[in-house]
């Protein structure tokens, strides 16, 4: 654990507000389980189900994806809804104990509105049993056709060509995942298979957003839904490659952040007051361009100094990994990664920080010429955070620096940094039992053993998971490195939903049959 506490964010000032005590890590007390034998002869049978129903199970994913379930977005709230009522619907069919609980409210477009509920459930009790719980989430980026997607982004489109690719928002991150989850449980039920676990699923609505009242809730529940956890198994990642499956033991943290500039109260035609007053958008622009260098280099002074130094054993462990270049060329649709040096890319993607711009809010960007100055304009970034760069020492070296910077500008505009949400990184021990369970499940489904990696991405809630509950997280992840999470024309390969179906059956199985 590398940093503890997570800070709660304020939405109007350009401060952090409060931190969460120092807790220390639980360990979950030894329970004498009953060893269940792993059969075979039930994951060949769960097996064959899954290959017989693929198109049933294809037909779940397009139901999902059919949802537009963006969150952080007004317009889109009851998509959100729908989308947590369809899960609801799925997993009571399937003999779930479901039900959806509020996790409070936030501010969206100037309004107070409800969070997006969280889902939980439950099927089995069985003290014998381990009792595993597993996390993913139903909302999804934002995506438009115009974005440059293929097909419609929130119609599940199977490739004409015949390549297997499943597109649309969400088929990969997360929708494809959840479902693979729910699909097992279907192939376990339809072929009279006993749930060699006893299953607690959560699946959230912020995800995309900072998951917002998500840890307040795991707090609040700790000895009621989740009481007798033994392991939990996230699956919202992705493989590195297109070819080999991985187990992953860590996440890096984000600090999200929006430079708000804002001048005159009015847009302004160019003509008649350029030259004549401070432009918000030239200040935003100036202040934008000395946060990172076209290297990629982080030009915020202390940053660099934050960074734990990399041990021999995490060298040895990046130099294992199976990757070539053309890997991230292909996934990327180019040849323009910083270098060429395979270890030196994966640092880049996984142990070293980054800092990229996303956008900005106010901003003229549509067709045409028109001449305005905007009068406030949002600048957005983020940071991608790992060890020992947390959310607050690099928010107090962010901020100091975009201040000192506007004030060398010598602007009248006003100037404010906001962390908008910030998520720790997160790092486990991969020598567990539901490690290896996982590692047997991957040999097994794909015929070959996994990497072992870390994720650039972030998933912020699972330190707050391993820290309140104190118990080992297992991320397994499921589509390619060329899914295009995020990006346009976003995918899951058919093998990869189908045997990552497959994969959590088979990983419930050798969990129950590992020694704890
Ligand atoms: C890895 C995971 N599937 C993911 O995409 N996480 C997001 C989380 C996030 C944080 N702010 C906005 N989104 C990510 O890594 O960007
Ligand atoms: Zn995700
Ligand atoms: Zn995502």
């Amino acid at each position: 654990m590398f940093t503890l506490g997570r800070l709660i964010r304020s939405t109007s000032t350009s401060n952090i507000i409060a931190k969460r005590p120092l807790r220390l890590q639980r360990v979950s007390f030894v329970r004498p389980f009953t060893h269940i034998p792993y059969s075979s002869m039930a994951t060949s049978k769960i097996n064959k189900w899954v290959d017989e129903n693929q198109s049933h199970l294809i037909d779940r994913l397009a139901k999902a994806v059919g949802i537009p379930s963006v969150s952080g977005n007004i317009a889109y709230i009851k998509d959100v809804e729908r989308m947590a009522e369809f899960l609801i619907e799925q997993l009571t069919e399937l003999g779930v104990k479901a039900e959806t609980r509020p996790v409070g409210k936030h501010q969206l477009d100037g309004k107070e509105v409800d969070l997006p509920p969280v889902v939980i459930g439950h099927i089995g009790n069985d003290p014998n049993k381990k009792t595993l719980l597993i996390y993913g989430h139903y909302d999804v980026q934002p995506a438009l056709k115009e974005d440059g997607w293929k097909f419609d982004p929130f119609t599940l489109t199977v490739d004409p060509e015949g390549s297997g690719k499943l597109y649309g928002r969400g088929s990969t991150d997360d929708k494809g995942p959840v479902l693979g989850w729910l699909n097992a449980l279907e192939a376990h039920k339809e072929t009279g298979t006993e749930l060699p676990v006893n299953l607690k699923m959560i699946f959230e609505g912020m995800e995309e957003n900072g998951s917002d009242g998500l840890d307040k809730f795991i707090e609040s529940e700790k000895d009621k839904f989740f009481a007798g956890v033994d392991c939990m198994c996230i699956s919202d990642n992705y493989w590195l490659d297109t070819k080999t499956p991985c187990l992953t033991y860590g996440l890096r943290g984000i600090n999200y952040y929006e430079i708000r500039i804002s001048g005159p109260d009015r847009d302004l035609h160019s003509g008649a007051f350029g030259g004549a007053i401070h432009e918000p958008m030239t200040d935003l622009i100036s202040l934008m361009s000395k946060l990172v260098s076209p290297q990629g280099e982080i030009l915020i002074p202390g940053v660099k100094d934050l960074i734990a130094p990399v041990t021999k054993d995490e060298q040895e462990k990046f130099e294992a990994i199976h990757f070539e270049m053309k890997d991230i060329h292909d996934a990327i649709g180019g040849d323009v990664t910083l270098t060429n040096d395979t270890v030196k890319t994966l640092m880049g993607r996984m142990r070293n920080p980054s800092l990229s711009l996303h956008g900005i809010e106010g901003a003229f960007s549509a067709v045409g010429s028109k001449t305005v100055i905007p009068c406030s304009v949002k600048g957005k970034f983020s940071i991608r955070l790992v060890p020992n760069l947390g959310i607050k020492n690099t928010t107090d070296l962010v901020i100091k620096y975009v201040n000192d910077e506007f004030m060398k500008l010598g602007s009248k505009n006003k100037c404010q940094v906001v962390l908008t949400h910030g998520g720790e990184p997160w790092i486990t021990d991969p020598n567990h039992y539901s490690f290896r369970a996982a590692h047997k499940a991957t040999e097994t489904v794909w015929g070959q053993a996994p990497d072992y990696t870390r994720e650039g991405g972030s998933i912020p809630i699972t330190l707050e998971f391993a820290n309140i509950l104190g118990v080992n997280i297992c991320l397994l992840p499921v589509g390619r490195g060329d899914d295009g999470a995020h990006s346009t024309n976003e995918k899951l390969d058919t093998s990869n939903y189908i045997q990552g179906t497959k994969l959590f059956a088979e990983y419930m199985h050798n969990l129950a049959a590992e020694q704890a």
